[in-house]
């Protein structure tokens, strides 16, 4: 859609390099956002050089301003791609490289909102591990003392591209004195496991203190297996954009289509049953994945309550619907999941 000319002069007025980021960040407020972080992001980088001795004169840093702002609002190059980060959950810092999906804000929203229901309601996290060895004696092999005595919470992040919700998990999830979190991340891209790993190395301070771990793994889900007993839950966010949205700019925006993987984007049901069947063989008592839209929540929906399943959607806090939850009902320790469904 085309700017309305008033915006363009206002944009031109005050600068040429708001005026150029105009046409990807659409309104003055958000192109005036995006020139403040490419000038902070510029002066902390030639901060850096003239650390090391570099000369750095007032045009070149100029010229790499008026560079970004060309790039991001004429050839529409993703803010994250040119400034190769972005800021996760309370602290982590998400390194982003072409070829990796960016993360979104409402991935963020929906793993905050999961990591700290389970933080705050899931025995692991709420019960002391002395009342668990004296339930575990009172009650020999009850459900409740078996899901809550082992000592290791454990998360499998399948599709984590730049590991980005894994890492949210392991900064999230704290565990009690004397257990720990361990954290799996999985894709079958090497350059998203590459960066994956790049990202737990720069963000270790935010939960190794804790005792908490975090792997990274190559592999396809459709080639890949998971013992019985393995993982609390399953989190995703799966390639789930159908070829129809792809390839309209109503949904995908050129900027998206042209620089981020088609990969990590193109895709549907097939991911959410090999997922759910994951899910069945592990005997993982929790999923919860990111979804395109209403349609496919409802397919995936009865698929799970089709195998004895809870499940129902949560929407975001644009009032889209975002996600699936599901749990296996007979097992204690995931009700409190009830209270997230919207949908
Ligand atoms: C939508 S992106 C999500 C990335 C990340 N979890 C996030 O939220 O930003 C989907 C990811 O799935 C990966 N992927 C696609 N097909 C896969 C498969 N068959 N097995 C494992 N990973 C796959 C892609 O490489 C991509 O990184």
């Amino acid at each position: 859609m085309r700017l309305p000319p008033t915006i363009v002069t206002r944009a031109w007025r005050e600068s040429s390099n708001l005026a150029q980021l105009l046409p990807e960040a659409r309104t003055i407020a958000s192109a005036r956002t995006e020139l403040r972080w490419i000038t902070e992001y510029v002066e902390e980088n030639m901060t850096d050089q003239a650390g090391k001795g570099m000369k750095v004169s007032d045009s070149d840093f100029q010229d790499k301003i008026s560079r970004l702002c060309y790039l991001r609002g004429q050839k529409g190059v993703p803010l994250q791609y040119l400034l190769g980060s972005q800021p996760f959950g309370d602290s982590l810092d998400i390194k982003c490289r072409r070829g990796v999906l960016i993360p979104r804000w409402d991935t963020e929203e929906w793993g905050i909102k999961i990591a700290q229901g389970i933080r705050r309601n899931h025995p692991f996290f709420t019960t002391a591990q002395s009342d668990v060895d004296e339930l575990t004696e009172e009650a020999g092999t009850d459900t409740y003392v078996s899901e809550t005595e082992t000592r290791t919470f454990k998360v499998l992040d399948l599709c984590t591209g730049t590991g980005c919700l894994a890492l949210l998990f392991a900064e999230q999830l704290r565990a009690p004195m004397a257990k720990s979190v361990y954290v799996e991340g999985v894709d079958s891209s090497l350059a998203a496991i590459d960066l994956a790993r790049l990202n737990r190395a720069i963000n270790a301070r935010a939960f190794e203190k804790y005792g908490t771990s975090v792997v990274f793994t190559g592999a396809d889900i459709f080639y890949f297996d998971i013992a019985s007993d393995q993982f609390d839950i399953i989190i995703a966010n799966p390639p789930y954009v159908s070829e129809e949205h792809y390839y309209s700019p109503q949904y995908t925006t050129r900027s998206v289509r042209r620089f981020e993987p088609k990969q990590a984007l193109l895709g549907g049901i097939e991911f959410y049953r090999r997922i759910l069947q994951l899910a069945r063989e592990g005997a993982v008592p929790a999923v919860v994945c990111e979804i395109a839209d209403q349609e496919q929540l409802q397919d995936i929906v009865d698929e799970c309550v089709d195998d004895g399943w809870a499940a129902g959607g949560m929407s975001d806090s644009a009032g889209v619907v975002r996600t699936i939850i599901a749990w296996r009902k007979e097992l204690s320790g995931w009700s409190w999941m009830k209270q997230l469904i919207d949908v």
